[in-house]
């Protein structure tokens, strides 16, 4: 019988109400069926009346006061005769059940001959698997019977397998990868190619039980999301694994979605992330879409190993500290980061130690996102520098009590050119794309439990945050809002997130034309030529002037503030730096020695000849572009 729904308060309750709205179906359910015979019968009456109704409207009115005078008979007659209004009550009973029976066609009882075939076919197809020639008595045999075991099975519109649970026999080896993997991928195979499935094996039953997914939303745009601080969203998921849902807009529509939500901070087990994925599946976008949430709460520095602008709108916004495309810049500003991670680190022991509070200038998450860092490694080693990775290793291994969080990406192949600190401390994995089960099982530590699809949207992959279960993932979409080919709603969206353009503090800027665009920023290749800023600003182009913000500091400074060695000018090659000490390193007393942060600020006007700087912790200067560029190159 079908369902009644119930009453709104009941069918619109949280999850605390859902033991009880079960409770109450059940009660009227009961009900229903207790009261059927009543409910058949009032139907009946109703029915009966009504076409008693239906025979009198249509019944001409010159014949109607024979027909009432028929009917007055029959009453008198029923009235004298003997048991007669008993035996009229009785008979107007049974007349209204038989009108009042559920008239209905009811649902045939199991599957149809297509179903049938299909689930005869899937156990024909397990048969090898599941039964072993010494079984007395196999549970899958050829010609055997599928109904014991298939206890459950649900069918699509489309003929297709919905949901499926399988038994198969206590030994089978169902603890090992390989025999699980063989019977999902010939599951996904007969249940039809090009879904997603989801596979729960209960080892104690000896069931698996067999879903179909259905697909992430991939329409839910940049925006600001609901998290506490030290949340980021990485993307959305299935409602399954996760308790939690964000409410979202889009457009018009509100909607609630399940999200991996990645914590980072001094309590986080995964402090550092490590995306991967197939050219063109999304990474940068993903970094795009973290640092968007990032930046609002914390200081970010970008280094963008494949040079191709993708982070070009960041480019002097508040709180970014730079945006690096080129070798020098990248090891200048990882250098500075490994020392400001230093830095943070003795200032929040010292704290504890004196029983102080860690100090303000500690608090501030720093972001550091590193993407392609292969590409980077590549040039340094042609051109016999350092290779940055090394420059993470400090940020990495000491960056969860300073505040310090590293976001790297790269392509899947990449994997093994990855620096051992990075793979070692990024808990945090997400594969983009499509990647065979070996890839996700190497990249995330365990496969997931659903079948890899060959074809996937930009986006769409699987994240793990340390031992946690393996999501499906996907990401919300943030493009490069300079790119033309982006939506005008996409572009928008993620313009809406970006942190207003800075303006030095004290009032001194670089010589800057009325065209370009005040900010701060390191492009080094000029990545960003061409690109259209929809805000109407002209965004830098290889013989724009640019303004370059470089946050430099090379090294630790004696407490008696002789620096050590001079900050180093933007655009000078870096000297390949020594490895950045430990903290509580026998060599480097902690009490003698503190950082020293200095922020050099210039502005590069392309072919200009340059002027020489003033030396002080704040500079402005003018650099050649050109110059700039060809270091990098
Ligand atoms: N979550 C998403 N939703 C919608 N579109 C996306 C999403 N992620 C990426 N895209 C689109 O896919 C394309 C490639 O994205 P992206 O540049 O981020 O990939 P990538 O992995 O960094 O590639 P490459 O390494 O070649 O730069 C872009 O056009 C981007 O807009």
């Amino acid at each position: 019988m079908a369902r009644r729904p119930l009453p709104r308060i009941l069918s619109n309750g949280g999850a605390q109400l859902a033991r009880s709205r079960e409770l109450a179906r059940t009660a009227a359910d009961s009900a229903t069926d207790v009261l059927q015979p009543l409910i058949t019968i009032a139907r009946g009456l109703r029915r009966l009346a009504a076409a008693a109704r239906r025979r009198w409207s249509e019944t001409p009115k010159d014949r109607r006061g024979a027909l009432l005078f028929l009917a007055a008979s029959v009453v008198l007659v029923v009235a004298l005769v003997p048991y007669g209004p008993l035996l009229a009550a009785i008979s107007l009973m049974a007349a209204a059940a038989w009108q009042g029976r559920d008239r209905t066609p009811s649902e045939p009882e199991g599957p149809d001959d297509s179903q049938t075939k299909r689930l005869q076919s899937l156990y024909e197809a397990l048969v090898p698997y599941f039964s072993l020639a010494e079984d007395p008595d196999p549970l899958y045999a050829h010609g055997g019977d599928w109904e014991k075991a298939f206890p459950a099975y649900e069918f699509d519109d489309d003929g297709r397998f919905a949901h499926l649970v399988i038994r198969y026999p206590a030994y089978f080896t169902d603890g090992e990868a390989e025999s699980r993997a063989r019977i999902e991928h010939l599951l996904a195979a007969k249940a039809g190619r090009g879904r997603e499935y989801h596979f729960a094996w209960d080892e104690e039953a000896n069931h698996l039980c067999v879903d179909v997914l259905t697909a992430l939303p991939t329409d839910i745009a940049a925006q600001r999301f609901v998290t506490a601080p030290g949340e980021t969203v990485l993307g959305f998921t299935d409602p399954t694994r996760v308790q939690r849902t964000l409410p979202l807009t889009h457009g018009e529509e509100r909607r609630d979605v399940p999200p991996v939500v990645w914590r980072t901070g001094i309590r986080s087990t995964e402090p550092h992330l490590l995306v991967l994925g197939q050219p063109g599946t999304g990474t940068s976008t993903l970094l795009r879409s973290v640092a968007l949430q990032a930046v609002h709460h914390g200081d970010l520095l970008i280094v963008d190993g494949g040079g191709t602008g993708e982070y070009a709108c960041l480019v002097g916004r508040d709180g970014v500290l730079a945006v690096e495309c080129g070798l020098t810049g990248a090891l200048t500003s990882l250098e500075w980061a490994a020392a400001e991670t230093e830095r943070r680190l003795i200032a929040v022991n010292r704290a504890r130690q004196e029983g102080r509070p860690a100090p303000d200038d500690t608090r501030r998450p720093l972001w550091i996102f590193l993407d392609r860092p292969s590409a980077l490694a590549h040039l340094a080693s042609t051109d016999g520098r350092r290779d940055p990775q090394s420059l993470l290793q400090v940020p990495l291994r000491h960056g969860r009590a300073a505040n310090v969080t590293v976001v790297v990406a790269d392509q899947l192949d990449a994997l093994s050119d990855l620096g051992d600190a990075v793979r070692q401390h990024t808990r945090a994995r997400v594969v983009l794309g499509p990647a065979t089960a070996e890839e996700l099982a190497t990249v995330l530590g365990a496969p997931p439990h659903t079948t890899p699809v060959p074809q996937v949207p930009p986006g769409r992959g699987y994240a793990r945050l340390g031992t946690g279960p393996v999501h499906r993932l996907q990401v919300p979409a943030t493009p490069d809002p300079y790119d033309d080919a982006t939506s005008d709603a996409h572009r928008q969206a993620v313009l809406d997130l970006l942190p207003p353009r800075t303006t030095p503090a004290d009032g001194e800027q670089a010589p800057v034309p009325a065209e370009a665009p005040v900010g701060t920023a390191t492009t080094e290749q000029g990545d960003t030529a061409g690109k259209r800023d929809p805000a109407g600003e002209t965004a830098t182009t290889d013989k724009a002037v640019r303004t370059v913000k470089t946050v430099v500091t090379d090294k630790t400074v004696a407490a008696d503030g002789s620096a050590a060695t001079g900050p180093r000018e933007p655009g000078t090659p870096a000297e390949p730096a020594s490895e950045p000490e430990e903290p509580g390193d026998p060599g480097k007393p902690v009490a003698d020695v503190q950082s020293a942060p200095v922020v050099l600020e210039a502005a590069a006007v392309a072919q200009a000849p340059s002027e020489a700087a003033t030396v002080g912790p704040v500079r402005t200067e003018k650099v050649p572009a050109e110059a700039v560029a060809a270091e990098t190159s």
